[in-house]
C-alpha cells in the first residue's frame, strides 16, 4: 500500500486547485486578479452568493497559514516577532507615512522625514519593516513608492481610521489585558479592563472616548467600517423575522442609535411603529435625522439602561442589535431585569447578535475574527462574546420566566437573531 501523502504536499495541492478555482471565476468574470500593484485592486471581490469561488478563497486563506506555520516549525513560528507588525502599521498611521506623498509618485527617507517629522532613522527602519509585510515598495535604493496597501492607507480615510484605532486603542487594550486579569481576577466591571489600565484609568471606555472626542471620532469611524461591511446588512434583520406577524404592534429598539435598523424594517412592514431608545446625546442627534418617509411611525426617546427600568410598557418586541455582547453577563441580567415591570405576557425581546460557533465549524479565517472579537469585549469591557448556550444562561439568570427560544444566523449573515418570550 502506498504511503499517505505527506500533509504539506496535500495542502500545497489543494491551495493550487483551489487558487485555479478563484482565478478562473476572476477570468470569466472580467475581474482582476489580485496584484499588489499601486494600481491593483483594493478587495479581491467575490460575492458571498458565489459560494464555490468564496469557498475557495476562503481556504486558500486557511491552507497558505497552516501550510507557514508547518514550514515555519514550532520554534520559528513561536519566535516570529509578529508584534511589530503592530508597530509598523501603529507608527504608519500615527505620523502619516503614507500620506507623505502622493500615490503614482516617487519619495526618499529624507523628503518622507522632512514631510513627517519623523528622524530619518525611523522612516527608514519603519518603512523598510512594513515593506518586508507588503505595504510600500522600495523599486530602487532609497526611493520609495505606493503599493496597493499604502495606497489604501493614503486615500482611505475609514482603512486609516480602523489602523489608527485598532493599534492605539485596541492593542494597547490588548497589551494590558493579562495585567487587568491578575489586578481584578473575575471582574465583570468595564472599567478594571486592559484598556482601562492602558489609558491610566479607571473610567470605562465610553467615558474615556468622551474626554478625547477625535479619538472618539476615529473609533467610531472604524467600527462603522467594519459593522458596514459584508453580512452585517440590514436585509438580515428585516428578512431573518417575522415583523409582519405582530401586525400594527410597536417594536422598542433598546439602545437602537441612529434609528437605521428601524428604519430599514418600517419600510417593509408600515403597520408597525417603532421607539429608538439610546444615551442623550445620540438620541439629540439622532432625531435631526429622520428619513420623512418613516418619521411619522418613529419615536426617539432619551434612555439609560443601566440606570432606569424600561419606560415604554406593553410592546411587542423589545429588540436589542449588537448590546449585550458589549455587557458582562452581570449586566446583561441587570438590562434584562430593567425590562420586566414593562412587559406584558408574550412580548418577545429579540437580539441581533454574535453567537461564538463549536471550534471547527467555520474555516480558520473566520473562527479567528470571531475569537479575536470575543477577546476584544475583554480587553474594553469585560465582557465576552457567547455560545447559544451561554445566552439562554444569561436570560434564565435574569429570570425563568423569559423563556429563550434560541435563534438562527440568515444566510450570508454575520450576526444572529435570538427570541424569549416573556412568560410571566
Ligand atoms: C454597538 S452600538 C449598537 C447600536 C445599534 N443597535 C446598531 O445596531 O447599530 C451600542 C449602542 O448602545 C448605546 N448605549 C451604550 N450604553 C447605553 C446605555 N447605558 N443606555 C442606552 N444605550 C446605551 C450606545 O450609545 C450605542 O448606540
Amino acid at each position: 500500500m502506498a504511503s499517505p501523502e505527506p500533509h504539506i504536499i496535500e495542502l500545497a495541492k489543494r491551495i493550487a486547485a483551489n487558487t485555479d478555482k478563484l482565478q478562473s471565476y476572476l477570468t470569466s468574470h472580467g475581474l482582476p486578479t489580485p496584484s499588489f500593484d499601486v494600481d491593483g485592486p483594493k478587495d479581491t471581490l467575490v460575492p458571498k452568493t458565489e459560494t464555490d469561488a468564496e469557498a475557495a478563497r476562503v481556504a486558500i486563506v486557511d491552507d497558505t497559514q497552516e501550510l507557514r506555520r508547518l514550514v515555519l516549525g514550532p520554534r520559528e513560528y513561536l519566535m516570529s516577532y509578529t508584534h511589530n507588525e503592530l508597530l509598523s502599521q501603529q507608527a504608519i498611521a500615527r505620523f502619516r507615512l503614507a500620506h507623505a506623498f502622493a500615490p503614482g509618485t516617487e519619495s526618499s527617507f529624507g523628503d518622507i522625514a522632512a514631510a513627517t517629522g519623523l528622524p530619518e532613522i525611523n522612516v527608514r527602519q519603519i518603512i523598510r519593516h512594513a515593506i518586508v509585510k507588503d505595504i510600500f515598495v522600495e523599486p530602487r535604493p532609497g526611493v520609495v513608492a505606493h503599493n496597493a496597501v499604502s495606497r489604501l492607507l493614503a486615500e482611505d480615510p475609514v482603512i486609516h481610521d480602523w489602523v489608527g484605532a485598532s493599534n492605539d486603542d485596541l492593542w494597547q487594550g490588548a497589551a494590558q489585558t493579562c495585567n487587568a486579569l491578575e489586578k481584578y481576577p473575575g471582574s465583570q466591571e468595564p472599567n478594571e479592563t486592559g484598556f482601562a489600565l492602558a489609558n491610566s484609568t479607571n473610567a470605562t471606555v465610553y467615558q474615556v472616548f468622551s474626554q478625547f472626542p477625535e479619538r472618539a471620532r476615529r473609533f467610531g469611524n472604524a467600527m462603522r467600517a467594519f459593522t458596514e461591511g459584508t453580512g452585517f446588512e440590514l436585509s438580515h434583520v428585516v428578512d431573518g423575522f417575522p415583523w409582519g406577524e405582530l401586525g400594527n404592534g410597536t417594536v422598542v429598539d433598546v439602545g437602537g442609535s441612529q434609528g437605521f435598523a428601524c428604519f430599514a424594517i418600517a419600510r417593509q412592514f408600515p403597520a408597525l411603529s417603532f421607539v429608538v431608545q439610546d444615551l442623550e446625546p445620540v438620541i439629540q442627534a439622532a432625531e435631526k435625522e429622520v428619513p420623512t418617509d418613516v418619521a411619522n411611525r418613529m419615536q426617539f426617546m432619551a434612555h439609560d439602561f443601566l440606570l432606569e427600568d424600561q419606560p415604554v410598557k406593553g410592546a411587542d418586541v423589545y429588540f436589542f442589535r449588537w448590546i449585550l455582547h458589549n455587557w458582562s453577563d452581570k449586566y446583561c441580567v441587570k438590562i434584562l431585569r430593567g425590562l420586566i415591570p414593562a412587559l406584558k405576557t408574550g412580548a418577545k425581546v429579540v437580539l441581533n447578535d454574535n453567537v461564538l460557533p463549536q471550534p471547527g465549524v467555520l474555516s480558520r479565517w473566520q473562527e479567528d475574527r470571531l475569537r479575536s472579537m470575543d477577546l476584544c469585549m475583554t480587553e474594553l469591557q469585560n465582557s465576552h462574546e457567547r455560545e447559544l448556550d451561554d445566552w439562554a444562561k444569561v436570560f434564565e439568570l435574569a429570570d425563568p420566566r423569559f423563556e429563550f427560544k434560541g435563534g438562527q444566523r440568515p444566510a450570508g449573515a454575520n450576526l444572529w437573531l435570538m427570541v424569549a418570550e416573556w412568560k410571566g
